[in-house]
């Protein structure tokens, strides 16, 4: 299986945070989501990948290559999207899009007209005049319009109303069905990786938490939820995250064969969502409800 971005013992720090010795890598042909907390690293992390802003060590390479801002065929192979506006505010969609377009050899523009017309962004609309919404969609329409292989997007979801939402996620589905097309997006909502998502790249404080096929998740994670009488010096050992309330307790384990065969019998075992499987991680140890 060809992998499509590699990380390499990436390092990246600013005063207050670290993203240290990252070594992870992204399959070709799939839809991975990046997940986790505010300040986690995921902006980071994706603003290194397109050469915004450098490593201080380790190597990333996007289709066996070292990644290189410089390299024009990164350009046409990748379509970018992010919630930041990189647009002129005084020029409408279509003078903005002609501005564009000589930057992608593939630019295809009846694709890009397609996708505004579905979008239902006007040529003529100033892009001072859009919302943030809107912002989203054409950004979207322009990643979509160089016949990208890789789509890398920050938070493509976020300001989307519910039914354009779903439908984006639709798209997206449809998109890698060409199975040579890979997708990486960053995302606060678990629904959209419910939805989506193959593989699920889960990032706090800087640091790996996993890269899971998503599928494998319920396998790996259990929630407990049980009496306080269980929870001792060993047992609280083998909880990820606990919270605790006057009556009981609720926790993730993350061996789910030693949390089966220990609690099963004694406390509530479920098979945890993906939000809680993040809630309990990024938590730890300290909640107390
Ligand atoms: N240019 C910068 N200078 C200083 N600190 C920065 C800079 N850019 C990011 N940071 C810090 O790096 C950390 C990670 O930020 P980043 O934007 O990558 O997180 P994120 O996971 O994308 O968060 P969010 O979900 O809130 O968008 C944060 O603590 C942030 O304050």
């Amino acid at each position: 299986m060809n992998e499509v971005i590699q990380f390499n013992q990436v390092c990246k720090s600013y005063d207050r945070f670290e993203l240290k010795d990252l070594t992870f890598s992204i399959k070709e042909g799939y839809i991975t989501g990046l997940i986790g907390p505010n300040g986690a690293g995921k902006t980071t992390l994706i603003q290194m990948l397109m050469g915004m802003i450098f490593a201080e060590r380790g190597e990333i390479r996007i289709f066996g290559r070292p990644n290189s801002p410089d390299d024009p065929g990164f350009k046409d192979r990748i379509g970018y999207v992010s919630d930041e506006n990189y647009f002129y505010d005084h020029l409408t969609i279509k003078q903005m899009k002609r501005m564009i377009a000589p930057f992608f050899s593939g630019w295809d523009e009846e694709v890009c007209r397609k996708y505004l017309e579905l979008f239902r962004l006007s040529p003529d609309k100033k892009i001072k005049d859009l919302s943030k919404g809107m912002k989203m969609k054409f950004s979207l329409a322009i990643a979509l319009s160089h016949g990208a292989e890789l789509l890398i997007m920050d938070e493509p979801t976020a300001g989307l109303d519910p039914v354009f939402r779903r439908e984006l996620l639709d798209l997206l589905s449809g998109h890698i069905l060409d199975e040579k097309k890979s997708i990486l997006f960053s995302t606060h909502n678990t629904t959209d990786l419910d939805r989506i998502a193959d593989y699920i790249v889960f990032l706090n404080e800087g640091k790996l938490v996993f890269n899971e096929m998503k599928e494998s998740l319920p396998e790996k994670y259990l929630l407990v939820k049980g009496g306080k009488e269980l929870l001792d010096r060993d047992t609280r050992g083998w909880f990820t995250g606990i919270r605790e309330t006057a009556h009981g307790f609720e926790g993730l384990v993350s061996n789910r064969t030693e949390g089966e065969r220990y609690f099963k019998d004694i406390a509530l075992c479920e098979t945890p969502t993906l939000e809680e499987i993040m809630y309990f991680t990024v938590k730890g140890n300290t909640i107390h409800a």
